[in-house]
């Protein structure tokens, strides 16, 4: 059975020479490839003892990336209530982009709708000032 980490057991390792990193649940030693990282050390060290699930995922990352990857595995990640959730995954982005869309046409809508508010308003004074000038 593999070796089950906690959030903070995994954030006590952020240093270059004691690195872990969390991706996808599972958390990788990466102390002995950070001198290697083609991306270099610096991007590591941003994310070390955290979780770099969305950095790793967002540089698109080869094959041969992830079999590098599953090399330096030690262990899965055991979330406890209150850890921090990896940041936005490709399908919350998915949520968040539809509802700011869904909020746009909220906002149309309520311009038409006070435009046709106006629209009427005006009318109506029309017709009132037409009256007027009728009856006097
Ligand atoms: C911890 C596990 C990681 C492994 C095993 C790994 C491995 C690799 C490998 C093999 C490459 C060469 C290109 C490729 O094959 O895709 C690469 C490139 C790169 N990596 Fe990582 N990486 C890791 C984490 C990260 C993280 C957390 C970042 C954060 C942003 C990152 C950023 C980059 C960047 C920017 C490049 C592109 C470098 C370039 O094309 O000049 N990597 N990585």
């Amino acid at each position: 059975m593999s070796k089950e980490f906690s959030y903070q057991d995994v954030a006590e390792h952020n240093t270059k020479k004691d690195l872990f990193v969390v991706i996808h649940d599972k958390v990788y030693d990466c102390t002995k490839f950070v001198d290697e990282h083609p991306g270099g050390e610096e991007v590591m060290l941003d994310v070390a003892g955290q979780d770099a699930t969305e950095a790793f995922e967002d540089v698109g990352h080869s094959d041969e990336a992830r079999e590098t990857l599953a090399q330096l595995i030690v262990g899965d990640l055991k979330r406890q209530p209150g850890d921090p959730v990896p940041k936005a995954t490709s399908n919350d982005n998915a949520v968040v982009s539809s509802s700011s869309s869904s909020g746009g046409f909220g906002l149309y809508s309520v311009v038409a709708i006070g435009g046709l508010l106006a629209y009427f308003a005006y009318q109506y004074i029309q017709a009132n000032a037409a009256n007027q000038a009728q009856s006097a």
